[in-house]
């Protein structure tokens, strides 16, 4: 009987792995919350297709290598580089380990600010909303263990934002499908889901024996706007709230559209720009019936908002 069947790809590794750092300088404290998911990709397909384990890195090794980085890497507070570094050590050390794919979700631990003038704490910390930022990191050795590439997004989940004017959607499709009236005052709100890529790179192997070396451009040497920017981040958050606040917006569409051409301009190693932008539907409510207009835009100020359904606008704006 011929197999009708064969394993045509497989990727394994530990997801949720939580991890919280603190990085002491004398009493001032920096803290940074991970979500770390660790996957790999090699010669593996024994385990699937032979029950053999004798390929496999337990994925509660992967646990203890991503608490071990944590602990021994310079690089635990800026998470791109943590996942190059995480990924870099396990696809050197395992010979049979070509790609490792690192996940990381930084919750968000703002420093307190205390007094009459503000100080900021040297200890203490408030989760200031749900916001994360998201790095993924691939690391790739199927060339070679001394032909490593990295390939690198990153990027921010959650945002959630509202205007309360600005906002306008006209001109659409009209057909015996359609109820929606044309409005030139709305309120737009959306949890902004945005992530950028960088041209791959080619990160040196590790020299020493333990395979733990790891070498990048110091922090304030980075080239502007490069993968190794830390300020790259900051920039695209930066240019995210500022076009949605200022932007009269004809749709989610078009705004989503300038937000992604502005991060392209400012980061000049910014390859793609990818939003998903649910349009968190607040909707008028009608209160003709008591004689109450709260249906004409300008006259429209208690509105329900609707969880479900939404829009859901999503599009990758792409350097030339
Ligand atoms: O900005 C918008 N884009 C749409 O495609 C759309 N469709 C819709 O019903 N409302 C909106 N708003």
């Amino acid at each position: 009987m011929p197999e009708l069947s064969y394993l045509s790809s497989a990727r394994y590794g530990k997801d949720a792995v939580r991890v919280f750092r603190v990085v002491r300088d004398g009493s001032t404290h920096t803290v940074v919350e991970y979500n770390v998911k660790v996957l790999l990709e090699g010669d593996i397909e024994i385990s699937y297709t032979e029950a053999d384990n004798s390929v496999v890195v337990a994925t509660d090794s992967m646990k203890n290598i991503t608490y071990y980085l944590a602990k021994v890497s310079p690089h635990i507070l800026v998470p791109e580089r943590f996942a190059l570094h995480l990924g870099l050590h396990i696809v050197s050390k395992y010979a049979h380990i070509h790609k490792a794919f690192v996940d990381i979700e930084q919750l968000r631990w703002s420093r307190i600010f205390v007094g009459k003038d503000g100080k900021p704490h040297p200890y203490s910390f408030m989760r200031d909303g749900d916001e994360k930022r998201i790095v993924k990191a691939e690391i790739d050795g199927s060339a070679g263990k001394h032909k490593i590439l990295g390939r690198i997004s990153g990027g921010i989940n959650d945002l959630l934002v509202l205007k309360s004017s600005g906002s306008s959607f006209t001109s659409f499709i009209r057909d015996e499908y359609t109820l929606l009236k044309e409005v030139d005052d709305r309120i737009f709100s959306t949890s902004v889901d945005l992530s950028y890529t960088f041209a791959p790179i080619s990160i040196p192997p590790p020299k020493d024996e333990k395979k733990l070396d790891f070498v990048a451009p110091a922090l304030d040497q980075a080239e502007p706007g490069s993968v190794w920017d830390p300020s790259v981040l900051e920039r695209a958050r930066t240019a995210t709230l500022e076009i949605f606040a200022t932007d009269e917006s004809a749709s989610v569409q078009a705004t989503l559209y300038k937000m992604g051409q502005r991060i392209i301009e400012e980061n000049a190693g910014v390859q793609t720009v990818s939003y998903e932008l649910p349009n968190k539907h607040y909707i008028p409510v009608d209160m003709s019936y008591i004689g109450l207009d709260n249906l004409t835009p300008a006259k429209a100020e208690v509105f329900q908002p609707v969880a479900a359904p939404s829009g859901l606008i999503t599009a990758t704006v792409s350097r030339k």
